[in-house]
């Protein structure tokens, strides 16, 4: 595809067109009436000099004298720029003649354009009482006239040119008023486009048309704007929705501790790190012995109530990158993680369970003393899957509840490590 001519580039050729269309117009009309006005005057003028000629040489003709008829000639052939001047005699001899000799080869030539372009000549009978006694013929080449035509052409090409060096300077003008913001325009638009800096506007312009099209443009900028703000905050109450959607998907709503599929989720990334570098890991399983009677004692409230301080108790047991979660109900997990022995997992079981087995304040409905009865699985002592260790913690938490519920403090052993609670009564 050929690329578009550039409106500065048409603009320069729109004036020079017209501006020589005018001067071609104009001085072909002027030449055309200069022609009739000049052939009109020439022709009376050569008239009005073979009539004079023709009282001059009445004498010389009735003498017979070529002489003074000669003179007559010549002189009024170098006033009048005749190029041929002659006095004939009734019988067509030629009594006296003059032409004029051209002066160079210009002169040669201008009589040769003059003479294609404007020949003339005038005859007058010589009278003698009402006699006709000779005639006189005079020729003029129109080399006057070549000149004229020469002066008219030069006088045009300088037309020409003043109308060129006006064209390009109307054309400077116009560029600064008309191309440059067109051009600022477009720049503008091309940097918003590909930067996508909508909150940029068009400079007011000084020509009517331009300003309207800035204004346009810069409404249109406007709502560009407001619809990227509006995408903006849909995209951030959607991505907040996202957030809490996230959250809910991976948090126990009433205690805020991991959830389930949390807990499952660390559970697994630690065993891959702890498998790829070596180690221990522990998962411990809690579950609130007599919690039910909270419920049923002080009412549901207080037991949900009751649960948070469970969960801040547990959260505060434990370090930061170990994870706490609640798998539902008065049923916690603890994901030990990193760990040095397994020891340390006892240590801190037991830091959680005499922890949890401290009294909870619950205001109106007084102070509440809590069971805990734990069950520990330890990696990769008791397994090295995901539901090798919940189900060893799970078991273990068990039997230490059943254990519990038989004898206060019964040392349990086999598979998993369950912790004897102390089964105290809800205390009010
Ligand atoms: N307030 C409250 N209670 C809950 C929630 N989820 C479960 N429960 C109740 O917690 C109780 C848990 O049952 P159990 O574990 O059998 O109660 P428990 O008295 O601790 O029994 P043991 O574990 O055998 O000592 C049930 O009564 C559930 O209704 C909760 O989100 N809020």
């Amino acid at each position: 595809m050929t690329r578009p001519a550039t409106f500065q580039k048409l603009l320069r050729r729109g004036h020079l067109r017209v501006a020589s269309a005018a001067v071609m117009t104009f001085g072909c009309t002027l030449a055309v009436i200069a022609h009739v006005l000049m052939s009109g005057v020439q022709e009376r003028h050569l008239e009005l000099v073979a009539r004079t000629l023709s009282y001059s040489v009445e004498a010389a003709i009735t003498f017979r004298d070529e002489q003074t008829a000669g003179e007559l000639l010549r002189d009024i052939a170098g006033r009048e720029g005749l190029v041929d001047a002659r006095v004939l005699l009734p019988d067509g001899a030629v009594l006296a003649s003059h032409v004029t000799p051209d002066s160079g080869p210009v002169d040669r030539l201008m009589r040769r354009v003059g003479e294609v372009l404007m020949h003339s000549e005038a005859r007058s009978p010589v009278l003698l009482d009402g006699r006709t006694i000779g005639l006189v013929r005079v020729r003029s080449d129109g080399t006057l006239y070549a000149w004229l035509l020469v002066y008219g052409a030069v006088g045009a090409v300088l037309c020409i040119g003043a109308s060129l060096a006006a064209g390009t300077l109307m054309t400077r003008r116009m560029e600064r008023s008309l191309i440059e913001p067109i051009n600022q325009l477009a720049a503008l638009t091309r940097s918003i486009r590909s930067e996508r800096t909508y909150d940029r506007r068009a400079p007011p312009a000084r020509i009517a048309e331009l300003q309207a099209l800035s204004e346009d443009f810069n409404a249109m900028l406007d709502e560009v704007q407001l619809g990227q703000a509006e995408l903006l905050a849909t995209h951030r109450r959607l991505q907040s929705d996202n957030d809490l959607l996230a959250h809910k998907a991976w948090h126990d709503e009433l205690t805020g501790l991991a959830n389930r599929s949390q807990f499952e989720r660390r559970l697994q990334e630690a065993l891959n790190s702890t498998g790829a570098r070596g180690g221990h890991l522990a998962v411990l399983f809690l579950d609130a012995d007599g919690f039910k009677a909270v419920n049923d004692t002080a009412g549901h409230a207080a037991g949900d109530r009751l649960l948070t301080m469970m969960a801040d108790r547990l959260r505060t047991a434990v370090r930061e990158t170990d994870v706490v979660a609640r798998l539902g109900g008065d049923e916690f997990a603890v994901l030990l993680h990193p760990l040095r022995s397994v020891d340390d997992a006892r240590r801190v079981g037991q830091k959680i369970h005499s922890l949890m087995t401290q009294s909870f304040d619950l205001d109106e409905h007084g102070h509440f003393h809590c069971g805990l009865s734990a069950g520990m699985a330890t990696y990769p002592l008791d397994g090295d899957t995901i539901p090798a260790l919940l189900d060893t913690a799970d078991r273990a938490m068990y039997r230490a509840k059943h254990a519990g519920k038989r004898a206060r403090h019964k040392p349990l052993t086999g598979q998993g490590t369950p912790y004897p609670t102390p089964h105290d009564k809800i205390a009010q």
